[in-house]
């Protein structure tokens, strides 16, 4: 079912979009903090980037999509962006913590 509540206004509209923002943002910090300790426990820099994982992250994503009545083509492209994304900070994380 959508969760979205019927506005009235335009700025009710914003409203909510703003609240919303500000919890997607917080929750996307915590979990780039998650991955990007996800690095240290990598033996090589290639093992940054797994991709039968990224495939069951999209699969699962997009089945909380489909719960969700959102466009599961949609979720799948955001993760795969916030995912890219990612990597590359991880791949950052590890080249420092693999220095010498
Ligand atoms: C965090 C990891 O590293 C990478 C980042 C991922 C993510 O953003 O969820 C998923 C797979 C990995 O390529 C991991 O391997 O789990």
């Amino acid at each position: 079912m959508p969760k979205a509540v019927t506005c009235h206004s335009l700025q009710d509209v914003r409203d909510n979009i703003d609240r919303l923002d500000e919890i997607i943002v917080d929750l996307l910090a915590e979990r780039i903090g998650y991955v990007l300790q996800a690095a240290q426990f990598k033996e090589t820099r290639g093992d940054v980037r797994i991709p039968s994982r990224i495939e069951y992250i999209v699969e699962r994503v997009r089945h909380f999509a489909e719960e969700n009545a959102m466009d599961p083509d949609m979720a799948e492209s955001i993760y795969r962006h916030i995912m890219e994304e990612s990597i590359a900070r991880e791949e950052i994380r590890w080249d420092k913590i693999n220095q010498s």
